[in-house]
C-alpha cells in the first residue's frame, strides 16, 4: 500500500460524524481520539434513539466493553440501519469470551456482518470460537495465534478483520497487511484499543474497508509512537498521544507507516 497518507487526508477532509455505542470506560478518551484525528464523535447508546441516531451518522462504533441487555438491541438496531444504508460500522470485541451475555452479543452483532471487526488477538480468537487466554479486556494471546481466527471471521462476515498488538495484521480472508507501527505504552492505558475502533470507523466513510483500516491503524500507531517519545509514563502518554493524533500529517504518514504484505 502505497496511498496511506491520503486516506488520513480524506478522513480529515470528510470530519465524519462517528456514533459510538461504547463502554464507560471509553466515552471520554475515544471522543477525544476521534476529534483530535479529524472526525466528529457522538456518543449515543439508549434503545429509543440508537437507531434513529444511525440514520445520521457517517460511521459506527459498536462496543461491548460495559454492555447490558438493553444496549444490545441498541447496537443491533443500530447496525441494521447501517447496514441497510450501505454505511460503514467496525465490531470491537471487547473481553468477548468471559462471559455468556458478551458470548451471545458478540455472535448476534457478527451474524450482522460488521465492515470491521478490530480487537486483540485473545478477543478475536474468542469470537471465531477458539479457545483463547485473555483476561478480561486485556490480550494474553499472541497476534499470530489469531491470524486463522481473523481469516475465519473474514470469510464468514464479507468484511475485514484487525488483530491488534505488537505487530498488527489486518485481512479481508484473502489478503492481509502486518503493521509494524505502535509503541509497548499504548496498552498501559485503558481505552486506546476502543478508541481505535472508532477511527477505523471514520476512516472507512467513503473509503474501501481494507486499506482504510491499514492507514487507521499505521496512523494510530505512528501517533503512539511519537507521543512515547515525548512521555515519562502511561499518564502523561494520554495528553501525548491526543495531540500526535492531531498532529500527524498525511506526508507523516506516508515517510513513518511500516506496513507490509502478509
Ligand atoms: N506491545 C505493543 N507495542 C506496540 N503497539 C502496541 C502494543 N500493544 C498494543 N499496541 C497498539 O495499541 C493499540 C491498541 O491495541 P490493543 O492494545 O491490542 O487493543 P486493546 O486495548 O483493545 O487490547 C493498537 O494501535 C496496537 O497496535
Ligand atoms: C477496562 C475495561 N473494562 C470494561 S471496558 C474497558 C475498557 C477497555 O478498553 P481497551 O480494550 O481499549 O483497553
Ligand atoms: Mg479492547
Amino acid at each position: 500500500m502505497n496511498d496511506i497518507g491520503a486516506h488520513l487526508a480524506a478522513m480529515r477532509n470528510t470530519a465524519p460524524l462517528v456514533q459510538n455505542i461504547t463502554n464507560y470506560v471509553a466515552m471520554n478518551v475515544m471522543a477525544n481520539a476521534l476529534l483530535a484525528a479529524g472526525a466528529s464523535p457522538a456518543m449515543v447508546h439508549a434503545r429509543e434513539e440508537a437507531a434513529e441516531f444511525a440514520g445520521l451518522a457517517q460511521a459506527l462504533s459498536v462496543n461491548i466493553g460495559t454492555l447490558d441487555p438493553d444496549w444490545v438491541t441498541a447496537m443491533e438496531d443500530a447496525a441494521r440501519v447501517m447496514n441497510d444504508a450501505g454505511k460503514p460500522w467496525v465490531l470491537d470485541p471487547v473481553a468477548v469470551g468471559a462471559t455468556a451475555l458478551r458470548r451471545d452479543a458478540g455472535a448476534r452483532l457478527l451474524a450482522l456482518k460488521p465492515s470491521v471487526v478490530r480487537g486483540n488477538a485473545s478477543e478475536v480468537m474468542a469470537l471465531a470460537g477458539a479457545d483463547a487466554a485473555g483476561r478480561g479486556a486485556d490480550a494474553a494471546d499472541e497476534v499470530a495465534s489469531a491470524e486463522a481466527a481473523a481469516r475465519d471471521i473474514a470469510t464468514r462476515t464479507g468484511g475485514v478483520v484487525a488483530v491488534t498488538g505488537p505487530v498488527d495484521y489486518v485481512t479481508d480472508g484473502a489478503a492481509a497487511y502486518r503493521i509494524e507501527n505502535g509503541s509497548a505504552m499504548m496498552p498501559r492505558v485503558t481505552a486506546l484499543g476502543c478508541a481505535l475502533s472508532g477511527v477505523v470507523a471514520g476512516f472507512a466513510v467513503g473509503q474501501e474497508p481494507l486499506p482504510a483500516t491499514v492507514a487507521a491503524l499505521a496512523f494510530y500507531g505512528l501517533a503512539g509512537e511519537e507521543a512515547a517519545a515525548r512521555a515519562q509514563g502511561p499518564g502523561s502518554f494520554l495528553p501525548a498521544f491526543i495531540d500526535a493524533l492531531a498532529g500527524v500529517t498525511p506526508e507523516a504518514l506516508d515517510r513513518g507507516a511500516k506496513v507490509m504484505g502478509a
